[in-house]
């Protein structure tokens, strides 16, 4: 699956690269207001909520009409969202670029451009259409190139969301410099979702690296669970848009993260 989605985007990369050279975008990237620092965000108190505006997925087809991503992101961030994160790959995610400009003008959190960046170019697209932070998925890269692009977040003074599934990524994300860390349950080949992959890779991870537990869910005993093997914050997607109330949906979770009785490690 990964690798399906993988040649869609660099087709689609290519095609925008077209449209609007990497010049231009360089350009279109420098004149954007500066970025907010979501590492500072992501270490204040409490397990923070990514609350993610998430149309379809390949796992489950489509999961929600969102007709105004701006509307979705005023909810998320009223229930209290640190950060939210916004799929921009249209194939099979229903997202763009459009969307995460639209949430940019509506809410005044840090935003997580969230796709498959395998360019600089989709590095200075995140900047120029109002992001904070950037996805790298260590499956999906090189080594070099993992390097290479968490530099060029880092330059423009983004925060590089690193997304790990197993041990041997962990390791890669740590070469590289990785300050925030997401394990995904979700085996971006297989799509089979295990919970317990967080609990296994988290305690041996360094305690200023911010630990995020992406995918899984779906409602505040998730977060619990996470939280108690360590979690900073969760990424939700799923769990949040196909809720009647997303904003009480967010709502819910940053009342359980901030919960004194959410167990941590000691
Ligand atoms: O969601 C999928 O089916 C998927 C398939 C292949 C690659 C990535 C995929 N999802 C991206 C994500 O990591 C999730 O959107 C995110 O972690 C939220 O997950 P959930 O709360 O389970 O919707």
């Amino acid at each position: 699956m990964l690798d399906e989605i993988l040649a869609g985007v660099r087709e689609d990369i290519a095609a925008r690269e077209q449209s609007v050279p990497m010049q231009e975008m360089r350009a279109r990237a420098a004149a954007a207001p500066p970025p907010i620092d979501a590492y500072a965000a992501l270490r204040r108190p409490g397990v923070a909520v990514i609350a993610e505006v998430k149309r379809s997925s390949p796992s489950k087809g489509a999961l929600a009409d969102i007709p105004d991503p701006a509307e979705l992101a005023i909810q998320y961030a009223a229930g209290g969202a640190r950060v939210i994160s916004v799929l921009t790959e249209g194939r099979w995610f229903g997202g763009s670029l459009a969307d995460l400009a639209a949430v940019r003008a509506a809410v005044d959190v840090p935003l997580l451009r969230k796709d498959f960046v395998v360019s600089s170019y989709q590095v200075h697209e995140a900047r120029a259409y109002g992001a904070d932070l950037v996805l790298l998925i260590v499956a999906a890269l090189e080594q070099n190139v993992l390097v290479g692009l968490l530099e060029r977040i880092e330059s423009l003074g983004m925060t590089a969301l690193v997304e790990v599934h197993d041990i041997e990524e962990t390791d890669r994300a740590l070469e590289a410099g990785a300050k925030v860390i997401g394990v995904n349950a979700r085996d971006l080949r297989t799509l089979e979702v295990d919970r317990t992959v967080f609990e296994r890779i988290a305690p041996g991870l360094p305690a200023a690296v911010v630990k995020i537990a992406e995918s899984g869910v779906r409602g505040p005993h998730d977060l619990i669970r996470y939280a108690s093997s360590g979690a900073d914050a969760v990424l939700v997607g799923e769990g949040l848009v196909t809720q009647a109330s997303p904003r009480d949906a967010v709502a819910a979770l940053v009342t359980a993260g901030s919960h004194p009785a959410t167990p941590r490690p000691s």
